[in-house]
């Protein structure tokens, strides 16, 4: 079954904010902040809320905008349908959660070595600020996080909305 998911990105004074996962899929891993789609609430509500639960940042603004939508499949199956947020503006100050740990990262020493390993193909440009669409193959069954990374697509410059 495929579900609907959000990361989001937070680019400041040349840093990126992301979390360490401390449960879940991708447990151990870096990653943006963000997760499943709840029912009744938009992807861009989904992307708020999840940076409000797991970093304690409001990211409410104007500024918070579509940088991509990227499909993981497990085996032929499309598993997360992931709508990639990015902003510059935020309030508060990040604090740590029982779902994670924030840590800020200069733009260019992203851990990506520490990250899903797709991560790399496609977030330098979102970082950048391009738009992407993506499709990531995995194989090996569950857990996707178990499973290993084999092809992917990529097509750049997409106009969201
Ligand atoms: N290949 C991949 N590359 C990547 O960068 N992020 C991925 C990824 N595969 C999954 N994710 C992200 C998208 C999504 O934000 C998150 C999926 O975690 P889920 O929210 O589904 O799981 P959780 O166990 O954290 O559940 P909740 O926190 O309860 O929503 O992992």
């Amino acid at each position: 079954m495929m579900y609907e998911g959000t990361l989001c990105f937070v680019v400041s004074d040349d840093e990126v904010l992301l979390i360490e996962k401390r449960r879940g899929l991708g447990e151990g891993w870096y990653n943006g902040p963000g997760g499943k789609r709840e029912a009744g609430e938009t992807i861009r509500e989904c992307a708020i809320r999840e940076v409000r639960e797991e970093v304690g940042i409001d990211v409410d603004t104007p500024a918070l905008s579509k940088a991509g939508e990227l499909t993981f499949r497990l085996d032929g199956d499309p598993q997360i349908h992931c709508h990639v947020f990015r902003t510059d503006r935020f309030d508060g100050e990040p604090r740590p959660s029982e779902e994670a740990r924030p840590e800020w990262f200069p733009l260019d020493e992203v851990p990506y070595d520490q990250m899903w390993d797709d991560d790399h193909l496609w977030l330098p440009g979102v970082l950048q600020g391009r738009t992407v669409e993506g499709r990531f193959d995995f194989e090996g069954g569950e857990p996707l996080d178990d499973a290993d990374f084999v092809d992917h697509d990529l097509e750049w410059e997409i106009a969201f909305e």
